[in-house]
């Protein structure tokens, strides 16, 4: 039964899953596990523990079909699917020093993983690599991985960092598991299908080291029942910063599993006294409750956040309105940024009330130029700065689009604004306007700033700014970050090409860990002081992570920007300073 319903959000971490010792009646594990216990799936052994294909050769039954595991039949396809994880035997050490049991382990772990593809499942946990060593194991992953179906492969990694800062000089070869993680996944070429199954334990490394594997892909959280602390009323609770790792796993699509023996007995058996349900109550359901109390206890998604669900991690190329003409809903979900036109119109009020002083107000009217004006939510929100100022505007709406042309008419002729209003068809740098401008407004800016040619644009139309005239916005900054983002990375890999690594693309960034504050790189400022500066732009970044950080992937760089419209009118996308609530850019 799925830990709680939270609106809008349909991901994987609703379900929560248990982790079973091998019993091979495995409709009793089902059943003890979903019904008794209202557990989602199990993470199950799919063969005997005991089972060694050495042994089996010593003994004479070296061919012919191996009685390692139970008959496929005791399941329907969609049970096994859908409710059971194979877990792998935890036995296998690939890159043992014994032959034998290497030998044993590679064939152990390719039958096992041809049978959970025979049964369809979604995916089997392996094992932990043993040692600092990986190679062989990865070798055989990688190669399995080759020829597998759809089937996931989640390695279960134990989340330790040792904290370097408290250790003395022998300690110090203590590993920090994300290096064997890396090392796994590198010789596993960042295969799509190879993920990570998190072991939590009772001590937990910085936030900092925490916060790397988010943009890793990590599939499952195994909270081992150690990890429970006992609440006033003997039941197990977690500890706060336990609590926040879970939420960030909800709020990243990780499930839950629960593991290990009852360590709340009294819970336990509270719980069986007041069960009607079952003559006996699962030893673990006390754990599952806690777990699904910290779900139901998070705040629903925002609207929002709702509505961007379906972009998450999707690579978008970026507009290009300079070459093409946009489409009408692209114009329709501009305009309903409330909060964009909103800092428009108060950075053009500003200007107003400098430009024009009080008693010059009836008398002087301001030439605004919208340039690039589209169906015209700059020139609403610009009429409306002129209202609430008193003062007097002429407006040129200029837009190289025909089509936005078309409804641009229609909107002056609705809102009988013919009078101060007029709509000129064309590219903005070719334009000869008749007049020069007090006020050029824009609105041309990418989500790297400059990446959809506002520089370029505004230096064609600065000839017809007046000498002392505003450009709003008056400059904008582009910002570079680097990231851990597993997903975004192997998308990009699966075009199999470099073109696609040297591609700015605009994603709407989830399962990302940020490792280093964001830096200014390329700024752009208007009117320009000399015609011949040029738009060229090169930059060299030094970034700094933190060292309780440890050691992490970079795959690439999170691009923000920042615009100042007019003096202290901002908006962007920069994190620390993002304009709150907008949702043109990202
Ligand atoms: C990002 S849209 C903004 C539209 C509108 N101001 C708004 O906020 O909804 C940029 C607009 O500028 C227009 N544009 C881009 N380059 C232009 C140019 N060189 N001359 C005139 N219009 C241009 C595009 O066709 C598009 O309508």
């Amino acid at each position: 039964m799925p830990l709680g319903e939270r609106s809008g959000d349909k991901s994987e971490s609703r379900y929560c899953g248990v982790e079973t010792d091998f019993n091979d009646d495995m409709p009793h594990v089902l059943h003890f596990n979903l019904y008794t216990g209202s557990f989602d799936f199990v993470v199950a052994p799919l063969m005997d523990p005991s089972y060694r294909p050495s042994l089996l050769q010593k003994d004479g039954l070296g061919s012919g079909v191996l009685p390692f595991a139970g008959s496929d039949l005791v399941l329907s396809p969609s049970q096994w699917s859908s409710h059971v994880v194979g877990k792998i035997s935890s036995w296998i050490d690939l890159d043992s020093e014994d032959e034998t049991l290497r030998i044993d382990s590679e064939t152990t772990l390719k039958q096992e993983i041809a049978w959970a593809s025979h049964l369809s499942l979604q995916a089997c946990l392996l094992p932990a690599p043993k040692g600092t060593s990986c190679a062989n194991y990865a070798r055989c992953v990688n190669q399995i991985l080759q020829g597998a179906n759809n089937i996931q492969l989640w390695l279960r990694i134990p989340l330790v960092k040792p904290d370097v800062d408290s250790m003395d000089a022998k300690s110090v070869t203590l590993d920090d598991s994300w290096e064997s993680w890396n090392s796994f996944r590198l010789l596993c070429e960042h295969h799509g299908q190879l993920s990570v199954a998190l072991d939590i334990l009772s001590t937990l490394p910085s936030t900092n080291s925490l916060g790397r594997w988010f943009g890793e892909p990590v599939r499952a959280a195994i909270l081992n029942t150690d990890c429970f602390l006992t609440n006033s009323h003997g039941c197990p609770c977690l500890s706060k910063r336990h609590q926040m790792l879970i939420s960030g796993f909800f709020n990243h699509s990780i499930q839950i599993i629960i593991s290990g023996n009852s360590v709340h007995p009294k819970a336990s058996m509270d719980a069986n006294n007041n069960s009607d349900k079952d003559s006996q109550r699962h030893p673990l359901r006390p754990y599952l409750d806690y777990v699904g109390y910290l779900y139901q206890r998070m705040d629903p998604l925002p609207e929002q956040e709702r509505f961007e669900l379906g972009y998450r991690d999707f690579l978008q190329s970026p507009l290009q309105p300079l070459m093409d003409n946009l489409e009408a809903q692209t114009y329709e979900t501009f305009e309903k940024d409330a909060v964009k036109y909103i800092q428009y119109q108060r950075a053009v009020s500003k200007a107003l009330l400098d430009r024009v002083p009080d008693e010059e107000a009836s008398a002087k009217t301001i030439v605004l130029m919208v340039v690039g004006a589209g169906r015209g939510p700059l020139v609403r929100a610009s009429l409306q700065a002129a209202e609430e100022t008193g003062r007097r505007l002429k407006v040129y709406a200029v837009e190289k689009n025909p089509n936005a042309v078309v409804t641009l008419h229609a909107l002056v002729k609705l809102e009988g604004w013919e009078d101060t209003v007029t709509i000129v068809s064309s590219d903005m740098r070719h334009w000869n306007a008749p007049e020069k401008a007090d006020i050029l407004v824009s609105e041309l800016l990418g989500s790297f700033g400059d990446n959809e040619l506002s520089p370029e644009c505004l230096d064609g139309a600065q000839r017809f700014l007046q000498e002392d005239g505003i450009s709003i916005p008056s400059s904008y900054t582009s910002f570079l970050q680097p990231v851990t983002a597993s997903k975004l990375y192997n998308d990009v890999k699966a075009h199999k090409d470099l073109v696609h690594f040297e591609t700015a693309y605009v994603v709407k960034l989830h399962n990302v860990a940020r490792l280093a504050p964001s830096q200014p790189v390329f700024t752009f400022t208007h009117p320009k002081r000399s015609e011949h500066e040029s738009n060229q732009r090169f930059k060299k970044l030094n970034f700094v992570i933190p060292s309780e950080t440890g050691s992490a992937m970079v795959h690439g760089f999170a691009g923000y920007f920042d615009a100042t419209l007019y003096k202290d009118v901002h908006l962007g996308i920069e994190p620390s300073t993002a304009t709150p609530n907008m949702f043109s850019w990202y």
